[in-house]
């Protein structure tokens, strides 16, 4: 009998069945329509480990999708609307991506988007326990310090959670600190390599200017300017953009870098390096952003707290207990 199955599907053209796939992932957007959605959702096109594209909303897939589809490259896209649709378009996904909920507005901190958005990752998570409970899960929805406690939460409730699968994005603040550090420097900021670590708000955020390389040159002074900078980057953009959202373009680069490595690890590449937040022992903090290997599961390995100054000591125990009253919000909600 097993013989004949292999058979067949040898014959279909399925040559190792029992192997992982390659360059053949699904990838689902929830929140595809959104400013992030959009722009990171044409970046994933481009990506050619994606076969499928699935692009989910409450408002406006279609469209999206159809436009995507256009593009010449090898996925197949195609778009969900409204909560009855939210299980196809994550059924056999690999990868999902959640820039779903509310951005901020000038004024407001990343925790004043809790009240909407837990609910929308609370209902988002459920769904996936359901339908794709083995996908690697990156959740960019603010406050992310918050919502992916609460992701890990309804996975544990539904019997699915794995600890390797489920990432907080906290690439954009990389992003920015080696954008910040490569002008400051007058090099390429792609040369640069920057540990930031943490979580995702204010003084969470922690870059290890000790540790970039090439190395940050400026005195104290600067450094902590710097890190101020890095650690208020969010706002910047939110005062920037006057009433219109948050950062969009650069998130949406960022997610697709973040989303692009863990298909490079799915896919068996070896030395995936990202930093994103994820449940962890490193610190007091049982969530925690530091440099993880990415592999075929996800998390392969976290390769800890990078060597820190005494400064930079200090920024994370400012971080430690504002992380801690994040986790246990998110915690609470998912089980009231
Ligand atoms: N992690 C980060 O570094 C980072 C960076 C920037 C923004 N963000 C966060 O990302 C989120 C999205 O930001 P944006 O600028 O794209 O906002 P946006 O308002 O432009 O888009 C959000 C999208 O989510 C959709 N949505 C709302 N409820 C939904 C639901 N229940 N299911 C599916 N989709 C739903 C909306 O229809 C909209 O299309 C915000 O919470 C923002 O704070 C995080
Ligand atoms: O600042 C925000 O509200 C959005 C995002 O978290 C960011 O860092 O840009």
């Amino acid at each position: 009998m097993f013989k004949q199955v292999t058979k067949q599907l040898a014959l279909q053209g399925v040559r190792n069945f029992s192997c992982s796939k390659q360059n053949n992932y699904k990838v689902t957007v929830c929140g595809a329509a959104g400013g992030i959605g959009q722009p990171l959702s044409l970046l994933l096109k481009q990506n050619p480990l994606v076969s499928d594209l699935a692009l989910y909303d409450i408002v406006h897939t279609p469209g999206v999708a159809a436009d995507l589809s256009h593009i010449d490259t090898q996925s197949k896209t195609a778009g969900f609307i409204g909560a009855e649709q939210l299980g196809d378009s994550l059924k056999g996904s690999d990868v999902v991506v959640i820039p779903a909920g509310v951005p901020r507005k000038p004024g407001m901190t990343r925790d004043d988007l809790f009240n909407v958005n837990a609910g929308i990752i609370r209902d988002i998570s459920n769904s996936i326990a359901k339908n794709c409970p083995k996908a690697l899960v990156a959740i960019i929805t603010n406050p992310v310090n918050t919502c992916v406690p609460i992701a890990a939460e309804i996975l544990k409730k539904a019997g699915v959670y794995d600890p390797k699968r489920l990432f907080g994005v906290s690439t954009l603040d990389v992003v920015r600190a080696r954008a910040f550090i490569g002008h400051a420097l007058g090099v390429d900021p792609q040369q640069v390599q920057i540990p930031v670590i943490g979580g995702h708000s204010g003084v969470t955020i922690l870059p290890v200017l000790s540790q970039s390389q090439p190395q940050f040159k400026g005195n104290q002074d600067a450094i902590e300017k710097l890190t101020v900078r890095i650690q208020e980057a969010g706002t910047e953009v939110v005062k920037a953009k006057a009433g219109a959202g948050s950062a969009t373009l650069s998130m949406a680069y960022a997610g697709a870098r973040f989303a692009g490595s863990l298909l490079k690890g799915l896919n068996g590449e070896k030395n995936v390096i990202e930093c994103s937040y994820v449940q962890s022992n490193i610190t007091e903090a049982t969530f925690f952003s530091t440099p993880l290997v990415l592999g075929k599961n996800g998390l392969q390995e976290n390769l800890g707290l990078p060597k820190l100054n005494d400064y930079e000591k200090k920024l994370l125990e400012a971080a430690i207990p504002e992380l801690k009253k994040n986790i246990q919000k998110g915690i609470d909600f998912a089980n009231a």
